[in-house]
């Protein structure tokens, strides 16, 4: 028995490249791929390793039913024609560190990151992943030279999750029923957004009283460093890529989901030149529109106060890239 053939098809299926094949990156291949969303390339430095993941995700496509290309590789030619490229590569904090600590290391890395992969996919719609996220955006966006519409930080996904599961847990609730936003730096200065955070539609100031959303409030913000007490040796990554998934999925069906993610300013919020976390409109053409909520005024101040610290820090990156 043979398979007869016309004319060959070509069929462009949407790519996803991912630089960093570490733990958040490799773990993002695997949704992307099982949810169906796009062909994948897993990008690292260390030779060998991303060949093997991918191999390895390779082997699981029969079992998973999916038959998504996933290919390992240490060369950015490989990646090229990428509808999206996520950033993942640099240093995870260990435990005793904060997000900051990482800068140093992990502006030249997404400096160079951003740079080579643009070269190869100079349409891609970018997600900066690597911590400090906000200033490791900012850089990104510098480094590109992409319209701001195309380049975005995950966080505000992440910890707004955080912020529904402990509300869920606190009630005994399916966590799918809570939705709640977290606005601001991926950092102890995050603005969870209590007010609008509802259980089907029913404020959790209904439901809950001030001194326990108070405590909700504060586990989100350590949210991440809870996770890296724990475990010792870096940080949280499944959450992570599912957070990334959603807003790559989002980007790819152009869903034009409204999710908080980590954009450059020009004056929305009060604010300019600076990325923070924002609610945002993504689809296919990547932050379709920044949403600005009415914010009473100690909402307000806490997301200067928050932009203020991301400004510290990319000014301080300035300064690191500068002497290099
Ligand atoms: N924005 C967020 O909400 C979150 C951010 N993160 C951050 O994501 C980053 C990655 O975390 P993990 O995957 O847990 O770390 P990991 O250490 O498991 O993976 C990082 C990978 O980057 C690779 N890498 C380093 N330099 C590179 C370069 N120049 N080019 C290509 N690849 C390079 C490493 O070889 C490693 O495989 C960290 O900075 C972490 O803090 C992690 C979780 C959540
Ligand atoms: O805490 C970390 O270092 C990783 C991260 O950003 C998070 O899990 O929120």
């Amino acid at each position: 028995m043979s398979f007869s053939s016309n004319s060959p098809i070509v069929c462009n299926l949407p790519r996803v490249t991912i630089v960093g094949a570490g733990r958040v990156g490799s773990t993002l291949a695997q949704r992307i791929a099982e949810k169906n969303l796009a062909d994948v390339v897993l990008l690292d430095i260390i030779l060998g390793m991303p060949q093997g993941l991918a191999l390895d995700l390779v082997e699981a496509r029969g079992i998973e039913l999916h038959n998504r290309q996933i290919i390992g590789t240490n060369n950015y030619a490989d990646t090229s024609g990428s509808q999206i490229v996520v950033i993942t590569a640099g240093i995870p904090r260990k435990t005793g560190m904060s997000r900051d600590d990482l800068l140093k290391t992990n502006a030249k890395i997404v400096v160079e990151a951003a740079k080579n992969a643009i070269a190869y996919s100079p349409n891609a719609i970018f997600i900066v992943v690597t911590n400090p996220l906000d200033v490791m955006t900012y850089l990104a966006w510098q480094a590109t030279g992409l319209p701001r519409s195309r380049i975005m930080g995950m966080a505000g996904v992440l910890d707004s999750a955080r912020f529904e599961t402990f509300i869920a847990l606190e009630l005994g609730v399916l966590p799918a029923d809570v939705k709640a936003m977290v606005l601001g730096s991926h950092g102890d200065l995050m603005v969870p957004l209590s007010r609008y955070a509802t259980v089907n539609g029913i404020p959790i100031t209904e439901l809950l009283d001030t001194a326990t959303i108070a405590r909700l409030v504060e586990r989100t913000r350590n949210g991440g460093a809870e996770i890296v007490e724990l475990m010792q040796t870096g940080g949280a990554f499944f959450a992570p890529a599912s957070a990334t998934s959603v807003m790559v999925e989002s980007i790819l069906l152009n869903q034009s989901r409204l999710l908080p993610a980590a954009a450059y300013l020009q004056g929305e919020y009060g604010l300019e030149d600076v990325v923070i976390g924002v609610p945002c409109r993504l689809g296919c053409s990547g932050i379709e529109s920044v949403l600005e909520l009415n914010l009473t005024d100690g909402e307000r101040e806490a997301l200067h106060t928050s932009a203020q610290s991301v400004r510290k820090n990319i000014e301080r990156s300035q300064e690191i890239l500068a002497n290099n």
